[in-house]
C-alpha cells in the first residue's frame, strides 16, 4: 500500500454515495470517483478528480456519532449507506473563489474499517504538523473603532472559529485607546510565546503593530531608530491583517481582497510575504514608519480634513476627497531623491507584483548580497552628490507609494507597478495643473488608462528621498519651530477659503496618520517585515494545476 517518499496512502473510500480512489502523496490529497465499470479508465465516462495540496489543508477531524444528531443527518447517512459513521473523517481545505477570495471547504470520506480511518487521519495530521511555517500561537489585537466599528464581531464570528478548527491558540486583546497595541508590543507583550501577531482593523491598526514590533526589535538589537543612516534589524514575527478598516490597502495589495475569512486562511496556512518599510525622519529625529502611502498635498489635505469627520466612517474620505479636489491647493517645495539603480523593474512596467514576484526576489537578493554599495550611496549626505537629483516646483501632490496601494477605491492603486518587497518606493510628483487635468489624473486611478502618462505627472523609482517646503529651505530647523505657526496659518486659510490665500504648507499623510513635520527624509528598508500573505495570486490556468502524483 505504501511507496516511501512518493505515495503514502492509496485506498478506496466513499465520498457521499460514490466510491473514490483516494491517495495521499507527499504533498497532495487526491480523490477520484471510480467509474461504475471499475477503476479502469473509460473514455466516455470521464471521472472528475479533485486535488488539494496538503499545504492548503486546514485540518482533519474524525466524525463523531453525535455530530448532527439533532437534525438526524448522520442517522440518514448511516441508513442510506448502511455504514458506521465512526468510520468517517472530514478534511477541511482552502477553496479558491472569485476575486482572490478563499473559503473553507470540506469533504467527508468513509472508510471500510476503523483502522484505515486512523491510518488516514494520523497520516494527514502528521503531514500538517511537519509544516513548520504554520503558526500555533498568535497574539491578536482588535481595534473596536475601525471602519464601521465591526472589528470585534468580525473576529468572533468569522475568524475565531477558523483558528479554533485549525488548532491555532490565541491571546486576544481588544484595544482601549489609540496606540494601545503599539505600546503593549513595545514594552509588555511576551513576544517569545508567539509565532505571529494578528491585527483586526484598518491600515492605522497595522501601522500600530509595525511601530511596536520594529521599535522592540531595534531596542533589543541596540539599533538607534533616530539615525536615518542605520540599517534596521528585521523582526522575526509575521503579521496578519484581518481587514475591518476604511481603506485596508495593505491587506488588499498583499492578498487581493478585503475579506476576513480569506485573510484568516492565509494566516492558518502559514503564508509569508516580505514587505518594504520606509523610515521617516526629520533631521535626526525619527517620526514614523510607512509601508503604503506617504502623501503631501492632496492626500495629506484629504486626511487632515477627514479626521474631523471620523463619525462618518469610511465615507469621510470621499467627502473630504471631493472637498480638497475643489479647494485645489498647490504647495511649493524641493524634492531630492536617490534613484534606485541596479535593480529590476520601473514604475511604468506593464507587469505587476504578484505572488512569488521575481522582481522582489531579485532585488531582495541584490540588496542583501551587496548592502555596502547602497550604504555608500545612502551615507553620502551631500545634495551635490551626482547620485542625488533635485526638483523644485509647485505641486498638487507628492506621493511615495512603497507598494501599489491598491484598494477598493482604486483596484490598480496609486502606483500599479510598484512592488511589495523590492527595496524601493515610487515617487509620484503631480505638478500644479488645472482642476480639469487633475481630475483626469485622478479618474485614471479607476480605469485602465495610465495615470502617469500626463505632462504634469512624473514618477521615479527611488531608494531614498527628501522634501523641504519652500519657506524653510534655507534652514530646515525652522520647520520644527514654525510648525505650530504654520498649522495655525493653514488652519485659518482652510477655514476661510474666501480670503483667497493658499496655505504654504500641507501635511504628510503617512499610511493614514498625519505627520507633525513637513521637511522629511525618507529611506526604504528592503523586506524589513513579513506578513501572513503570499501576494496577489494570478488566476490559475490549466497548465498551473498541480500534477497528480504518479501512482
Ligand atoms: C473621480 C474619482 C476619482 C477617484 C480617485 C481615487 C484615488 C484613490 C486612491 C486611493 C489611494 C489610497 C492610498 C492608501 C492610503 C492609506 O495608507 C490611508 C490609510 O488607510 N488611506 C487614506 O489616506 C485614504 C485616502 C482616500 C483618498 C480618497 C480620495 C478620493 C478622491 C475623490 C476625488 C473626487 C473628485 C470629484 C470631482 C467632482
Ligand atoms: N480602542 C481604540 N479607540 C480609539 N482609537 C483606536 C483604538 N484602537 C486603535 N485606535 C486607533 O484608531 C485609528 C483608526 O484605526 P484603523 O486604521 O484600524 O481604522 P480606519 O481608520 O477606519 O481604517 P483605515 O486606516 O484602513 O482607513 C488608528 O489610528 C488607531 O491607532
Ligand atoms: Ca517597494
Amino acid at each position: 500500500m505504501e511507496r516511501p517518499g512518493r505515495l503514502l496512502l492509496l485506498s478506496e473510500l466513499r465520498v457521499g454515495n460514490a466510491a473514490c480512489d483516494v491517495s495521499l502523496c507527499r504533498s497532495l490529497l487526491t480523490w477520484k470517483r471510480r467509474s461504475s465499470s471499475g477503476p479502469v479508465y473509460h473514455p466516455f465516462r470521464p471521472s472528475v478528480s479533485h486535488s488539494v495540496s496538503v499545504s492548503e489543508i486546514i485540518s482533519v477531524r474524525e466524525e463523531e456519532e453525535s455530530r448532527g444528531r439533532d437534525d438526524g443527518s448522520w442517522k440518514k447517512i448511516k441508513e442510506r449507506e448502511g455504514k458506521d459513521c465512526r468510520l468517517a473523517f472530514t478534511v477541511l481545505y482552502v477553496e479558491r473563489r472569485q476575486q482572490h477570495r478563499w473559503r473553507c471547504a470540506e469533504v467527508t470520506f468513509t472508510c471500510p474499517e476503523g483502522a484505515l480511518r486512523q491510518h488516514w487521519v494520523g497520516s494527514i495530521r502528521e503531514q500538517l504538523a511537519a509544516i513548520a511555517s504554520r503558526p500555533k500561537h498568535l497574539l491578536v489585537y482588535i481595534n473596536p473603532c475601525s471602519g464601521k466599528r465591526k472589528g470585534k464581531r468580525i473576529y468572533e464570528e468569522k475568524v475565531a472559529p477558523l483558528f479554533a478548527q485549525a488548532g491555532v491558540a490565541t491571546q486576544v486583546i481588544v484595544t482601549e485607546r489609540a496606540n494601545y497595541a503599539r505600546d503593549h508590543l513595545r514594552t509588555e507583550a511576551e513576544l517569545k510565546k508567539f509565532d505571529g501577531v494578528v491585527c483586526v482593523g484598518g491600515d492605522g491598526m497595522f501601522s500600530e503593530i509595525i511601530h511596536g514590533l520594529i521599535w522592540r526589535t531595534q531596542m533589543d538589537g541596540g539599533v538607534d531608530p533616530d539615525s536615518p543612516d542605520e540599517a534596521l534589524l528585521p523582526g522575526s514575527l509575521r503579521i496578519g491583517i484581518i481587514p475591518a478598516g476604511s481603506t485596508d490597502c495593505i491587506c488588499f495589495a498583499t492578498v487581493g481582497a478585503n475579506d476576513p475569512v480569506t485573510s484568516a486562511l492565509h494566516v492558518i496556512v502559514g503564508d509569508s510575504q516580505p514587505m518594504d518599510v520606509c523610515s521617516v525622519h526629520h533631521n535626526s529625529t525619527f517620526l514614523r514608519y510607512s509601508v503604503s502611502l506617504l502623501g503631501y498635498g492632496f492626500y495629506g489635505d484629504v486626511l487632515t480634513d477627514s479626521e474631523r469627520k471620523r463619525w462618518l466612517g469610511p465615507a469621510r474620505y470621499d467627502l473630504s476627497g471631493v472637498k480638497m479636489f475643489l479647494t485645489h491647493h498647490y504647495y511649493e517645495g524641493t524634492v531630492s531623491y536617490l534613484p534606485a539603480r541596479g535593480i529590476k523593474g520601473t514604475p511604468r512596467d506593464a507587469a505587476r507584483c504578484r505572488s512569488g514576484c521575481v522582481v522582489c526576489q531579485h532585488n531582495g537578493e541584490q540588496l542583501s548580497e551587496k548592502p555596502e554599495r547602497y550604504e555608500v550611496d545612502e551615507a553620502s549626505d551631500s545634495e551635490n552628490d551626482s547620485e542625488w537629483r533635485t526638483i523644485r516646483g509647485k505641486f498638487l501632490a507628492i506621493n511615495a507609494a512603497s507598494m501599489s496601494c491598491a484598494c477598493p477605491r482604486s483596484p490598480k492603486g496609486l502606483s500599479p507597478a510598484a512592488h511589495l518587497a523590492d527595496g524601493t518606493t515610487d515617487l509620484i510628483l503631480v505638478r500644479k495643473c488645472s482642476r480639469f487635468d487633475f481630475l483626469r489624473h485622478l479618474l485614471r486611478h479607476t480605469s485602465k488608462d495610465d495615470q502617469f502618462d500626463l505632462t504634469f505627472v512624473e514618477v521615479h523609482r527611488v531608494r531614498r528621498f527628501r522634501f523641504t517646503p519652500r519657506y524653510c529651505q534655507s534652514n530646515s530647523d525652522l520647520d520644527m519651530r514654525e510648525n505650530g505657526k504654520h498649522q495655525l496659518f493653514s488652519q485659518i486659510c482652510r477655514d476661510h477659503p474666501a480670503c483667497g490665500c493658499a496655505p504654504a504648507y500641507s501635511s504628510w499623510n503617512c499610511d493614514g496618520e498625519i505627520l507633525t513635520h513637513t521637511a522629511i527624509d525618507v529611506r526604504v528598508h528592503c523586506q524589513l517585515i513579513k506578513l501572513f500573505a503570499r501576494g496577489i495570486e494570478e488566476p490559475m490556468v490549466f497548465e498551473d494545476l498541480p500534477n497528480p502524483c504518479a501512482i
